[in-house]
């Protein structure tokens, strides 16, 4: 499939959100805080819109438990999830403007720079050549050219080899580290863009926001950085709900908060955003899915880590269930949710060819992740992660099961009763005690829980030395300890097992409302073809903020009772009307006010409604109009609202109104 371009003009569409009030920047009288935003009622409805299908298309659809935990998050949890140590960016600070940077961000943006540069000085070079002139003289006179032009920087060739490892950088560039920022930094001197400036090397800055619960200040708290964990909390008694039955998920929609170093792209970087989070628990051993025939056959656009790591980045085409069969994508839940993330973005109106699945490298995994590929959506601003979905393994409830001591674990019956040799330990506690004082419970503990291999080891040494070693670390009583034969039993059993204990793996979607809710509007945005060149958000109707404008002809006063009656008949179906009756404004003006705010149906009342009681129903995209009873055009909204039927239907059973003269009124 070829890769379709964004016609979009970032600015007009800008200001377009602001005057429909989709959002704005939170605290504005207070000149704002970067990376905060306000929903207006537009932007309001078409999160709530956006939701309402995602709670339809997965939690209903696939019979989820939906949650509402915590915000507020004790430093305990997030210290056991890894996040305090590891939820981090790279970051570097200008040396003269002290402004910060996100390392992986700044390279990225500077070597772009540099490419886009490369690419013009070459197009100036060839067009020189085509007049005859030399290579040298011609990139010489695309510098003067360059410079003539508005004063901005001439553009510069690069050394093609050069060339190629900015683009293999690029292709990987997720995959460094902060030591692998800071040296490319240094290799192709990259400086803060702005001002020129050096910058430090890149240092890691924790993205949780902290706070203190409570008065005494002394309990630790964060705000959360995912809606995730709450989620695992609930583990067993959800499990329980479930009646102990596998697989199952839990899903969350709530706001999440992160101290992002430097946010820049609307409201694709903010530092509190709303996700919606599904946690699919599987069996390690069994990561089928009962309906991943459903989604099979599906291709996906994926951009696999061998593929980036030969500097490519165009997407493969491939059907999930060869995805699966080759290896490509992990397994079939994994697969499963790419499919079904897949049908929900291009449902809400992503446009397929915008939308590509990418892997993750090895070094950009999350610390708890083992595979893990991102739904991207191509906007104004490049290719943007909108969904990620990782296979989180145990990793989750395994340490917090450690750190709790609780069992996060499921347990089944065994169809037959599996009987097993195990070599066991069995302390003689009464001896531990005295001899090894605090280390006692530490050491028994390490020996009950070491691999097979290991306790022979140490049943060897006894057996032959009359004394053995234990080595403890990563406790509060770290360091060798001896033990001797009457410290321990270790002897082989038979044991038969009638329950299988698990800890299951999960299988995590999750999505940013926010970033979806934008890449949706750069895709349904247009400008129509004509003189007075128009804005329109082609919304669907399941996503359209508002689903029917009911508006008058204009001001006059026998209009008012047959809008009032309109707009109550519609919304009496369930369809939210709007009434716009701002006499000052023409209709036509009224029509493309809507058509921006992405309305995609308009009735209107006018002189002809008060002789036989018809209405007129305008369609946003093609503005074709048509005639009918008020019962008729109710009804037809309302087919229309729910989907049921398609305009181009209404279109073959209705004679078109001639709008010409209305349409221009602006
Ligand atoms: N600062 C943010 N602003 C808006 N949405 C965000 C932000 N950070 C994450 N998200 C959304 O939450 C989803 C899941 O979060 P995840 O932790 O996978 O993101 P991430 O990999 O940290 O994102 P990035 O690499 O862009 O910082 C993302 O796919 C994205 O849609």
């Amino acid at each position: 499939m070829s890769e379709s371009k964004l016609n979009v003009d970032r600015a007009a569409l800008e200001q377009l959100l602001q005057k429909r009030f989709f959002f704005a920047p939170s605290f504005g009288i207070y000149e704002g805080v970067k990376g905060l935003y306000d929903y207006g009622p537009t932007g309001t409805a078409l999160q709530q819109n956006l939701i309402n299908l995602w709670r339809q298309h997965f939690i209903i659809e696939e019979d989820m438990l939906e949650v509402d935990c915590a915000i507020i998050t004790p430093s305990k949890v997030l210290e056991t999830s890894g996040h305090v140590a590891k939820f981090a960016d790279w970051m570097c600070r200008d040396t003269v403007s002290h402004d910060f940077r996100r390392a992986d961000h700044l390279v990225e943006e500077v070597l772009e720079a540099r490419l886009e540069s490369d690419a013009l000085a070459r197009k100036m070079a060839e067009a020189s050549l085509a007049d005859g002139a030399t290579t040298d003289a011609a990139a010489k006179a695309g510098a003067k050219k360059g410079k003539k032009k508005g004063g901005a920087p001439a553009p510069t060739k690069l050394d093609d080899a050069v060339a190629e490892e900015y683009r293999n950088i690029l292709a990987q560039i997720d995959n460094f580290n902060g030591d692998g920022l800071g040296e490319l930094i240094t290799k192709y001197d990259i400086r803060n863009p702005e001002t020129g400036n050096a910058v430090t090397p890149p240092a890691a800055f924790n993205l949780m926001f902290e706070s203190s619960i409570g008065p005494t200040g002394t309990l630790k708290g964060y705000l959360r950085p995912e809606t995730a964990q709450g989620q695992f909390m609930n583990f067993s008694r959800l499990l329980e709900f479930n009646n102990q039955k596998m697989p199952f998920a839990s899903a969350m929609v709530g706001r999440s908060f992160r101290n992002e170093i430097s946010p820049r792209s609307g409201l694709l970087r903010v530092r509190e955003f709303t996700m919606a989070e599904i946690e699919h628990y599987v069996d390690p051993l069994n990561k089928d899915h009962q309906r991943f025939d459903d989604v099979a056959g599906i291709a996906l656009p994926l951009l696999p880590g061998t593929v980036q790591l030969e500097g490519k980045s165009n997407p493969i085409y491939m059907t999930i269930g060869d995805a699966v069969e080759k290896g490509v994508v992990d397994n079939k839940t994994l697969g499963y949710f790419l499919g079904r993330i897949y049908l929900y973005l291009t449902t809400i109106g992503i446009k397929p060819e915008l939308l590509r699945f990418r892997q993750h490298l090895n070094n950009e995994m999350a610390h708890y992740a083992c595979d893990c590929w991102d739904a991207e959506i191509k906007t104004t601003y490049g290719w943007i992660e909108c969904v990620g979905c990782a296979d989180r393994s145990a990793y989750d409830l395994c340490v917090h099961a450690a750190a709790t001591k609780k069992k996060l674990c499921v347990r089944e019956n065994l169809p037959e009763p599996r009987v097993f040799e195990k070599l066991e330990c069995e302390p003689n506690s009464k001896v531990f005690g005295p001899r090894l004082k605090r280390a006692a419970k530490p050491v028994q503990e390490h020996l009950q829980t070491l691999p097979e291999e290991s306790l022979e080891a140490v049943s060897a040494a006894l057996a032959k030395d009359g004394k053995a070693t234990v080595t403890l670390s990563g406790t509060a009583v770290d360091g060798d300890y001896e033990i001797t034969p009457d410290m321990v039993n270790i002897e082989r059993r038979t044991i038969t097992e009638h329950v299988r204990e698990y800890t299951p793996n999960v299988i995590e979607p999750s999505f940013g409302v926010g970033r979806i809710l934008y890449a949706l509007i750069e895709h349904s945005y247009s400008v129509r073809a004509d003189d007075e060149q128009r804005a329109v958000l082609s919304f669907n109707a399941a996503v359209a903020p508002f689903k029917c404008l009911v508006l008058p002809l204009s001001g006059h006063a026998s209009f008012e009772e047959p809008l009032r009656n309109a707009a109550r008949r519609l919304r009496a179906v369930g369809v939210p009307a709007r009434v716009d009756d701002a006499a000052s404004a023409s209709i036509g003006r009224r029509y493309a006010r809507n058509d921006e705010l992405g309305t995609p149906f308009a009735i209107t009342v006018d002189f002809q409604t008060a002789e036989d009681g018809t209405v007129t129903l305008r369609e946003r995209d093609t503005t074709k109009q048509i005639r009918g009873s008020l019962d008729e055009i109710v009804q037809l909204v309302k087919n229309l609202v729910n989907g049921e039927i398609t305009w181009d239907v209404v279109l073959t059973k209705y004679e078109l109104v001639n709008t010409v003269a209305s349409e221009n009124d602006a």
